[in-house]
């Protein structure tokens, strides 16, 4: 893989009806809106990274999702002239006591449906994966429930 390689995960949760998804902003740079995420260290998989930074950056643990491991997307964008690939995962918000618990590199964060999660995602890749995981919900978590 060249360039740099971030994992994370596409968090949702069910409010009534409802899908909701969560976005942190970032409290250095242009303040930009992107799910749970960072950079891969050595010797790391991509899951445990996601897992990781999930923790460090929403205070969210493995025990409080649940992970569609059969709904990724990879995403790939330049940053600084160089490539990046990012690895998403759908998970699920399962522990309705869970509180995000934003670590200092975010100042913010915001649960919200398909549009204005979009919206704020404002990257083109990054709202593809948004309608990715809207449709494996629709298709297969609730054709199921
Ligand atoms: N400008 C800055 N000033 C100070 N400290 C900084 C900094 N940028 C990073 N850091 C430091 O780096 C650490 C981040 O490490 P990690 O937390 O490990 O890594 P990351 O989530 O991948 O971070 P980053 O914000 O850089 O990545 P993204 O791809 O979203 O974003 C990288 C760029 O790609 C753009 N981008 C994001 N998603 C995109 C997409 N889908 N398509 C195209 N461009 C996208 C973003 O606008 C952004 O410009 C922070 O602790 C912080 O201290």
């Amino acid at each position: 893989m060249v360039g740099k390689v971030a994992a994370g995960f596409v968090i949702f949760r069910r409010f009534s009806t409802d899908i909701e998804y969560l976005l942190l902003q970032t409290s250095y740079g242009i303040h930009h809106w992107t799910p749970p995420k960072g950079h891969v260290d050595p010797g790391e998989s991509e899951m445990e990274t996601a897992l990781r930074e999930t923790v460090e950056e929403s205070g969210l643990h493995k025990e409080d999702l649940k992970i569609f491991e059969d709904c990724k997307k990879v995403l790939t964008y330049q940053v600084k002239g160089k490539p990046k690939t990012v690895y998403y995962w759908l998970a699920e918000l399962v522990n309705q006591n869970a509180q995000v618990k934003l670590s200092h590199e975010h100042q913010d964060f915001k649960w919200l449906g398909l549009e204005d999660a979009c919206k704020l995602a404002e990257f083109k890749e990054m709202q593809e994966t948004f309608h990715h995981c809207e449709q494996y919900i629709n298709r297969v978590i609730k054709g199921n429930t």
